[in-house]
């Protein structure tokens, strides 16, 4: 396994064109830093851009602006063949929806061992046998099992478990515990825990399920395609944009509409917001 990835993003920027001219601008100027071995949750409302921040991560979508390292490495000109490469070694990603990149045929061990004939061999012999990743990650009784048999929380488990088949210094998860009742959303995130305690994982996992936020130590709320505020140990921040710009709380939003005109006074270290009578 290799040791946690450090993630930098200064002012990613991602549009998808459209054909007939109405080009979708998903993210705005992504800024931050994700420390090797942290996890970090990824907040937000629907459409807010989190899943594309994801996929950029993972190196599936190439950013349009901005820069993007891992551990050092820019992805956003990084050729085919480096991609390539970085999706088989460097990144494990677990997609919504666990059954999408499992084969339900074939048992836990064959699934982990599938995505183990895509590393280069020279970098496969520093892996851990399928079976050797199961027992580490406390999963050893579905081993054996296919899993087309398997509940939705043993899957997800299985998922993350074959996400990591590749040996990666970065975990992605988008909505890991999405449909899943308690207890096996406490076991998802259990195992995600003992991934970052076990290998010293970087982990970034999209999620609009409190208890996730409630767990880690840093949560990042994605708004209007940035970061919109930071929570560190319970404590939230809004965080200030490329532009300038502080976002509203979200309390505020619908009193304070888009054109809302505010008195802004500078007062030291504090900042006070008037809004204009109408
Ligand atoms: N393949 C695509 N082509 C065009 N537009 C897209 C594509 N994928 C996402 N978008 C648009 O980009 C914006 C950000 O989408 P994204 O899926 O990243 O948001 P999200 O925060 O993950 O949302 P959700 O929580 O609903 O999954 C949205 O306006 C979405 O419609």
């Amino acid at each position: 396994m290799s040791a946690g990835t450090e993630v930098v993003c200064e002012g990613v920027v991602h549009v998808y064109p459209d054909p007939s001219g109405d080009d979708v601008v998903a993210l705005r100027g992504v800024d931050l830093r994700v420390a090797p071995g942290e996890r970090v949750a990824l907040l937000g409302p629907s459409g807010a851009g989190k899943s594309t921040l994801l996929a950029l991560l993972g190196g599936l979508v190439r950013a349009s602006a901005g820069s993007l390292r891992l551990d050092g490495a820019e992805v956003r000109t990084m050729d085919e063949r480096a991609l390539l490469r970085l999706r088989a070694t460097g990144v494990g990603t677990v997609l919504q929806g666990p059954s999408r990149n499992l084969l339900p045929y074939a048992t836990a061990e064959q699934n982990v061992a599938l995505v183990q004939r895509a590393v280069p061999r020279s970098r496969r012999r520093g892996l851990l046998a399928p079976r050797d990743l199961l027992d580490a990650l406390g999963l050893a009784d579905l081993a054996r099992r296919r899993l087309g048999a398997l509940s939705g929380g043993e899957l997800q488990r299985v998922a993350v478990a074959v996400a990591l088949a590749n040996g990666p210094g970065l975990l992605l998860a988008d909505e890991p515990t999405s449909q899943l009742g308690t207890a096996h959303r406490t076991a998802v995130l259990d195992l995600v825990d003992r991934v970052c305690e076990r290998f010293g994982t970087t982990v970034v996992v999209v999620t609009h399920d409190p208890g996730v936020a409630a767990r880690w130590d840093r949560t990042l709320t994605i708004r209007d395609g940035r970061v919109g505020s930071e929570g560190r140990l319970g404590r939230d921040r809004a965080v200030v944009g490329p532009d300038g710009a502080v976002q509203l709380p979200d309390a505020l939003r619908s009193a304070w509409p888009p054109g809302t005109r505010v008195e802004v006074v500078p007062d030291g270290d504090e900042l006070r917001l008037r809004r204009e009578a109408t």
